[in-house]
């Protein structure tokens, strides 16, 4: 049966693809090194009559031919018709397994990317048709501010950018804070104390699988002693440690961190060491999908699951995926990778129609300097952020900054996260490991 469209409605006449370079911290994690850049890809969708949406998905050279290849189907689409842009993407790329996303940290699909940042931005343009803001279109706002969480990374020394390992004398505050050093417990205290004062946040998540178990369970006792008892801490290995280490910290930390996040691979080996354990387990990495779901339930390989609009194809889809965990009794929070305003205001409003929002939700900000939207760095109050203000998702795109990003793109020369390949600039031989201790 074809369906008729309204012959008026508004249509998609122009379609834009602009890959950035963000300057970034040489970040530690389970897979490597952050390069001095975090790449993003910035679209802008705009209509006949120049109304113009924007969205940010992490940036890759696959999925910005993907967004490329999609463009021809997308120009002169309706924006309101989503289902419809959903199926037509759908039939060019179909679906991708659940496995694809690979092993890293970060989901490596490309098709969930292009279909979260096509909504995102129609989003944005149907909001300013109506006159209201994206997360009205979400079912309407729960709560006003959406809390973050403060987002620990142990760290060599360095600004990121052209300054790469080293630091701008000049700096202050946070700014400064940023450009330490942060190896070993005492500096990852000291990191928390500078990012909670300056953000505001209430509770603190530490990315790990980096070193040895034992320092980074010591580096999360350090943090207990220091705030105390009355802000929620979190851990995230990255799925590299195996059960029996799992089970043995875990047990350790028991009463001290609100979550354990994706210590071990897979839903099997999550469900074996949620059931040894009472601390809640958290997942961005067995369970990732609308595919994943029935095992996930089935085995119970977590009671939290991390959603990413990124990466679960969209705002609308990601509010679906609230009501499978309200079905089965799970909670849902929102995982992160490093990002600008765009993305951060597209996380406050799915953040802000969540039901439920027992956990602070993940955000890298705190680790940029750089910014493409009018007005500069979005607001932290108390470690929360307000819904924007404004029809759509009430950010602009600041088309200077952009170009500017764009430049660093250009001239820093990477296509693509990699990881691994930064780790060796530093420790020549050094290999990602799916599992390590
Ligand atoms: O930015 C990083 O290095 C993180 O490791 C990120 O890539 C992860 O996807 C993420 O934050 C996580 O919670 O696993
Ligand atoms: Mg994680």
């Amino acid at each position: 049966m074809s369906i008729s469209l309204p012959s008026q409605g508004p249509r998609i006449k122009e379609f834009n693809i602009t890959p950035i370079a963000v300057v970034d911290p040489p970040l530690l994690n389970a897979a490597g090194l952050h390069a001095p850049y975090a790449l993003r890809t910035v679209v802008e969708l705009i209509t006949d009559d120049n109304i113009v949406g924007i969205s940010e998905i992490p940036g890759n050279i696959d999925i910005d031919k993907a967004l490329e290849r999609s463009k021809r189907l997308i120009i002169g689409q309706d924006p309101f018709q989503l289902n419809k842009i959903k199926d037509i993407l759908q039939a060019e790329f179909g679906t991708e397994k659940p496995a694809d996303r690979g092993f890293t940290p970060w989901d490596q699909r490309t098709v969930v990317h292009v279909f979260s940042s096509i909504e995102v931005a129609c989003l944005d343009i149907i909001g300013k048709i109506i006159n209201r803001p994206v997360v009205d279109l979400l079912g309407g706002r729960r709560r006003d501010a959406v809390p973050f969480s403060a987002y620990l990374f142990y760290k060599y020394e360095g600004a990121g950018g052209e300054l790469e390992f080293g630091t701008d004398p000049n700096a202050t505050g946070w700014a400064a804070a940023r450009q330490a050093s942060a190896l070993n417990p005492e500096e990852i205290v000291t990191q928390a104390h500078a990012m909670c004062k300056e953000f505001g946040f209430k509770s603190i998540k530490l990315k790990g699988g980096v070193f040895d178990p034992r320092q980074e369970v010591d580096a999360i006792l350090a943090l207990h002693n220091a705030f105390g008892p009355d802000v929620p801490l979190r851990l995230d290995p990255n799925a590299l440690w195996t059960v029996e280490t799992s089970i043995q910290y875990g047990k350790e930390m028991e009463g001290v961190l609100e979550y354990l996040e994706d210590p071990c691979r897979g839903q099997q080996n999550m469900a074996t060491v949620r059931k040894a354990l009472k601390t809640p387990l958290a997942t961005n990495m067995c369970t990732t999908s609308f595919g994943d779901i029935p095992k996930a339930i089935e085995l119970g390989s977590e009671d939290i699951i991390l959603s990413d609009h990124h990466f679960w194809g969209g705002l609308q889809e990601s509010m679906k995926l609230t009501s499978v965990c309200e079905t089965f009794g799970r909670d849902l929070s929102m995982h992160s990778n490093s990002h600008l305003g765009i993305s951060l205001a597209a996380m406050v409003h799915l953040g802000a129609a969540i039901p439920n929002l027992r956990y602070a939700l993940d955000t890298h900000y705190p680790w940029q300097s750089d910014e493409i939207v009018v007005g500069g760095r979005l607001k932290f109050e108390e470690g929360a952020v307000a819904v924007p203000e404004g029809p759509g998702l009430g950010v602009e795109l600041d088309k200077v900054a952009l170009a500017k990003l764009h430049e660093n793109y250009l001239k820093c020369g990477l296509t693509k996260r990699d990881d691994e390949i930064e780790m060796q600039k530093v420790v020549p031989g050094w290999k990602f490991m799916a599992t390590r201790w």
